[in-house]
């Protein structure tokens, strides 16, 4: 079973751009507890945007999802998430994504920088890069875990906003089913007696 076990977050809504803050997660169960607004719901979002690449859902396209540069008075927000986890199969991976949010003349510029995907030779603590884009490591990271990009966005990290995707609309209803079961990678076969 793949488990996580810690994350960074740095420029994230409330989190400091100037400070690394780190969350380790225990064994069997850590409960993430705190007043409104402390930031347990930023955790969630770091998650999922970690392992699937998938921002929130009141994110405006990044650019509330980025501490606002105007909290410190500054024009810029360099912000980061790190996570590490270990796969099914037991190797340990780092994942970082890095991510800037610019003041223009009349606008807010949100753009995700750079971002890498890691593992770590057991024998020598050396990091080996596996890869660095985007796309590429929103379909390895599932994969790495042993579970779908699917059961990780509307199920495992599910936001608060999206948990009553049960009793949407049935179109929705089927298309979350369709993705959580890979219905879609396979040909409808129907029998008629
Ligand atoms: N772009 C931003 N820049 C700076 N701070 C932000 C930004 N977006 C949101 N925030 C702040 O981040 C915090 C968000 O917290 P979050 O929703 O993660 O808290 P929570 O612990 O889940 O709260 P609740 O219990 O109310 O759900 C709030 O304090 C909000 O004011």
């Amino acid at each position: 079973m793949s488990t996580v076990d810690k994350m960074l977050i740095k420029g994230i809504r409330s989190f400091d751009p100037e400070n690394k803050n780190v969350i380790t997660f225990f064994k069997p169960l850590t409960l993430i507890v705190g007043p409104n607004g402390a930031g347990k719901t930023t955790i969630i979002e770091c998650l999922k945007l970690s392992c699937t690449g998938e921002l929130p859902p009141n994110a405006r396209s990044g650019q509330s999802f980025i501490h606002d540069p105007k909290v410190a008075g500054e024009t810029e927000t360099k912000a980061q998430i790190k996570l590490r986890f270990k796969t099914a199969a037991g190797k340990d991976v780092v994942c970082i994504r890095s991510f800037q949010l610019t003041q223009k003349a009349s606008k807010m510029e949100y753009k995700a920088i750079e971002s890498v995907l890691q593992t770590i030779n057991p024998n020598t603590g050396e990091k080996v890069c596996l890869s660095y884009r985007c796309a590429d490591m929103d379909r390895e990271i599932p994969a790495l875990m042993g579970v779908s990009k699917a059961i990780l966005e509307n199920v495992i990290f599910v936001h608060q906003d999206e948990a009553n995707w049960p009793l949407q609309d049935p179109s929705t209803l089927k298309k979350k089913f369709d993705d959580i079961f890979s219905a879609t990678r396979f040909c409808a076969i129907k029998a008629i007696c």
